[in-house]
């Protein structure tokens, strides 16, 4: 379990009350998840905190109902770029960032047509395989920058499948929250010519 202060763990409360409310509306996650948010959704996102350094820039993709990047936001208070394409997804992001003094800024457009500063981390999990998130990420961020992918039991596959395509330095380091799940950690990369 990822320690936070007291502070921070209110701030979390609020945030996971507020996403139970507005999933009676939207799916932000599956209704049999609202119950088990913390386990299966913030512990998920917040095992990340630790690998992310002070002040770092972070973009997070496909940001669904903030996992990882609204909860990184909060715990890091670290200025995070949230990019959704669905725009009732993007409203409860803006409201959940507003009430939870998060510092994010919400792009509600598809990847592909954002355009924010290179950030120093880029993260994202339960999007898209591995090769796609490169594709996505190498534009968004910096030349030293660093990918934080929250991945499942497929993980050395896709990451097999990436080198291919990729020149990467790349680790993978045990989910703490998901038995079988996996961090890709990827820095330096660039395609393959
Ligand atoms: C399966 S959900 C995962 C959400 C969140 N990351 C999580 O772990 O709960 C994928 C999200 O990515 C968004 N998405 C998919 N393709 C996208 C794209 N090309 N650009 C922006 N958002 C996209 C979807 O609208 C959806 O909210």
């Amino acid at each position: 379990m990822t320690t936070v202060s007291r502070e921070t763990h209110a701030r979390l409360e609020r945030f996971a009350d507020l996403l139970a409310q507005w999933n009676t509306k939207i799916n932000l996650v599956s209704p049999r998840d609202v119950a088990s948010l913390w386990p299966r959704h913030i512990e998920d996102s917040l095992q990340l905190a630790e690998l992310i350094p002070a002040g770092a820039t972070i973009t997070d993709l496909g940001s669904g109902g903030g996992f990882p990047g609204l909860i990184l936001a909060i715990a890091t208070d670290n200025p995070v770029t949230l990019i959704e394409s669905d725009q009732r997804k993007c409203a409860f992001l803006r409201e959940a960032a507003r009430i939870c003094g998060a510092k994010v800024t919400v792009i509600p457009k598809r990847i592909e047509a954002a355009f924010p500063p290179p950030a120093d981390i880029i993260t994202a999990r339960a999007l898209a395989p591995l090769n796609k998130l490169l594709n996505w990420a190498r534009p968004l961020l910096r030349e030293d920058g660093v990918c934080l992918f929250l991945k499942g039991q497929k993980a050395p596959e896709e990451l097999t499948e990436a080198s291919r395509d990729w020149h990467m330095t790349s680790t993978i380091l045990p989910s703490r929250t998901d038995g079988g799940g996996a961090i890709i950690k990827v820095s330096d990369f660039k395609r393959v010519v």
